[in-house]
């Protein structure tokens, strides 16, 4: 299953230099160990936010959650998923 996922980061101002570099660096290799399996499809910035939109490719939305859950940000972030399904219109067999 397909899931559009847009994540927004609100770090707190009261976060350490010393923590915040730690929990990054734990967020981008929890990121891309899942981009490696192919789960987390897709990743872009969304320009002037400290945001992104996203593509997941996983089995249900259990797996998503568990997933977006696990993210060592998940805290500081406000996450907004849509389920995706092909468009009758779309020229393309496959979703790539
Ligand atoms: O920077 C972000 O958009 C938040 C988060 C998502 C993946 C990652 O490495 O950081």
């Amino acid at each position: 299953m397909l899931f559009h996922v847009r994540m927004d980061v609100k770090l707190p101002r009261d976060l350490s230099a010393e923590e915040a570099v730690e929990i990054l660096a734990r967020e981008k290799a929890y990121s891309q160990d899942l981009q490696k399996s192919g789960k987390w499809r897709h990743i872009w910035r969304i320009a002037g936010q400290y945001a992104n939109v996203s593509i997941f490719d996983v089995t249900d939305n259990a797996e998503l959650h568990e997933i977006l859950s696990g993210l060592p940000l998940f805290k500081f972030m406000d996450i907004e998923v849509m389920p995706l399904v092909r468009h009758p219109s779309a020229v393309r067999g496959d979703d790539s």
